[in-house]
């Protein structure tokens, strides 16, 4: 007896957007069916390989598309697993798949939702309603005891289930009316190209109303000598259903010590950015068979944007969810795409700079992240990063920092928010006036990137705002001070003693009269604010103020320090100066107060004037 039964009201809101034309290309329909048949006859084979009982074994497995040009339908026959009763009414009522309930969320969000992306999500067999008015579905399970069902829908709010008289074989085969506008479907010709041009790579004989079409044998097995660019990348749009291009990719073809034939895929950017999960990954397989459909043992975590496809003979057909994580060969395969991975970004790096640098600032935190988690390969993975640097716009990695520098075992780097603020400040100085570059970090992350790092090529990394920073050598990095000036420098220490650790005479000022730097071992200002923002708790440790000896500015301010009964002026004027030094690091400790001790400045400036 039929039955009807209502959509999920998620399914009915799927459809609308569906019919009303989501997709630039209707044909992407042909594409969604066969890629279920597919994965219907993967699920089939590796249950046929684990030596279950299956329903019609002796079945080849193979798609066939049928046109009848009377009957106005397209039909999509496969042998694959099928699905009973209660499954075609749960696979097809509801959405079951994850990554089409993403869709609708993404949906939702609109901003930054392109057509590339909808693109990567293919709302699988819904899309069928693009061009269908009416969809039969007949499918049998593999399950030996098994009857088959029918399930028809108009893409309206109900389909119908129902049993089927007569004999019908294991599979399913879906069955298009087609709408009056997508009669051109019907062409031989029409369906032959979006074959060819969705489906070439399918591991299985397709045929067109008994006539085989021409596939491609899967990529990764053959000799990638024998493989042009063009044929990666047409392999790179059939595996994620995008009409995106890679940025790079990677073919491994060995059989010892472990046999290894894969092609790995850098994707054009990252779709965590857009707080969805990514479906497409690694797929896993032994000989062509699938076994996994996005393995993320196969590649260390922070790898885990790449996409492509692993075959290796030494893998276990029965390898489950719980063993593959310790499995002895995956562990090998691990270890050898990791290292082959990394060699080819180093040619990456080396010999396409341009899309290198794209791939960096896209995935770049991806390598930071490996460094920070204490990955064995972090030494590699710190020759791949970019920085900034004070004397160009583009970025270099660590390497060329060392070559451009003549101080080769340091490596000088400067935090902060921005470029602009950082390009100016007092602490550059010695630094512009020898011509030694400095990395410029704006990410809070780098600086624990840099800890995580330690040396690099034994240059160790020095941050310029810490005291004892100099690039002068021998006796002029020795400070020579006077009486006057230690008596100075002791009353600034005591009027300050609130703001202050110490004060003293610099060697690194050029043109400034004084900056803030700070004690040996501390970090940076800003990885010190970010910890105080997560943690009020957290005091941030006290500067060291330095003054150049040989700004005018010091001179007078010794002068009047030392000879002036004007107690508060004196403390108004030393406190403004610590003010304008944090200002000069582009963040202000305490606005108020020093707002108020800049109008006391001008009133007394204002008072000398009058008289
Ligand atoms: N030809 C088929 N044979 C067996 N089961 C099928 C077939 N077509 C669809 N199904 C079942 O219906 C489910 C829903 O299909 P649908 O295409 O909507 O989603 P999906 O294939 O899981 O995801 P997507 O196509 O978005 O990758 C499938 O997961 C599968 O269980």
């Amino acid at each position: 007896m039929a039955r009807r039964i209502k959509f999920k009201s998620e399914v009915g809101r799927l459809l609308d957007i569906v019919i009303h034309s989501l997709y630039k290309h209707r044909d992407i329909f042909l594409r969604e069916l066969i890629s279920n048949s597919v994965d219907a006859l993967n699920k089939l084979k590796f249950k046929q390989l684990q030596g279950e009982e299956i329903a019609d074994g002796e079945l080849e497995h193979r798609i066939d598309i049928k046109v009848d040009q009377n009957e106005k339908t397209i039909e999509i026959i496969d042998t694959g697993i099928g699905m009973t009763e209660d499954e075609i009414i749960e696979n097809l009522g509801t959405i079951a798949h994850s990554g089409t309930k993403k869709f609708l969320e993404l949906l939702d969000k609109k901003d930054n939702v392109t057509e590339e992306l909808i693109g990567q999500f293919g709302v699988g067999f819904y899309s069928v309603f693009m061009v269908a008015e009416k969809v039969e579905v007949v499918s049998k399970s593999y399950l030996k005891d098994a009857y088959p069902v029918k399930w028809i829908s108009e893409g309206k709010e109900r389909f119908t289930v129902d049993t089927v008289e007569g004999e019908v074989k294991r599979g399913t085969s879906v069955k298009i009316y087609l709408k009056e506008d997508a009669l051109e479907f019907l062409s031989e010709s029409r369906i032959e190209a979006i074959v060819d041009r969705y489906s070439k790579f399918v591991p299985y004989p397709i045929y067109l109303n008994g006539r085989k079409l021409k596939q491609v044998k899967p990529l990764w097995l053959e000799n990638p000598n024998s493989l042009k660019k063009e044929d990666y990348e047409e392999f790179y749009k059939y595996l994620t259903k995008s009409e995106l291009k890679p940025l790079s990719y990677l073919h491994i073809y060995s059989d010892a010590p472990v046999d290894l034939k894969s092609i790995i895929y850098i994707p054009p950017f990252s779709l965590v950015k857009f707080g969805i999960e990514d479906d497409t990954g690694i797929r896993l397989y032994n000989r062509k068979v699938l076994i996994d459909e996005k393995t993320e043992e196969l590649v260390p975590d922070y790898l885990r944007f790449l996409k492509g496809v692993v075959d290796s003979e030494d893998i276990q057909l029965n390898i489950s969810r719980e063993t593959i994580q310790n499995d002895p060969v995956v562990l090998r395969l691990k270890k050898t795409i990791t290292s082959k991975f990394i060699k080819h970004l180093k040619d990456f790096l080396k010999k396409d700079r341009a899309n290198y640098n794209l791939f960096f600032d896209e995935f770049g935190v991806y390598l930071k992240e490996g460094i920070v988690k204490d990955y064995p390969e972090k030494q590699d993975l710190a020759e791949l990063l970019l920085f900034e640097y004070t004397d160009g716009n583009e970025k270099i990695t660590l390497s060329e920092y060392l070559e451009k520098t003549d101080y080769k075992d340091s490596i000088y780097y400067i935090v902060g928010e921005d470029r602009k603020t950082i390009e100016k400040s007092p602490y550059l100085e010695q630094f512009y006036q020898k011509g030694v570059p400095v990395l410029i970090l704006t990410q809070v992350l780098d600086e624990t990137v840099i800890e995580h790092i330690g040396k690099f090529k034994e240059a160790e990394f020095k941050l310029i705002t810490r005291e004892d920073i100099t690039l002068e050598k021998g006796e002029k990095a020795e400070k020579t001070i006077e009486e006057e000036d230690k008596k100075f420098l002791e009353k600034v220490k005591e009027i300050l003693k609130d703001r202050i650790f110490d004060a003293v005479i610099s060697t690194r000022l050029v043109k400034s009269p004084y900056c803030l730097v700070s004690q040996k071992n501390s970090p940076s200002s800003q990885m010190e604010r970010m910890m105080n923002a997560l943690n009020k708790f957290y005091v941030p440790s006290k500067k060291i103020l330095e003054f150049n000896p040989s700004h005018p500015v010091y001179k007078n301010l010794k002068r009047f320090i030392l000879n002036s009964n004007d107690k508060e002026l004196k403390e108004t004027l030393l406190n403004s100066i610590v003010d304008a030094a944090e200002l000069s690091e582009g963040f202000l400790s305490d606005i108020p107060s020093s707002v108020e001790r800049y109008n006391q400045l001008i009133e007394r400036f204002l008072e000398l004037d009058k008289k």
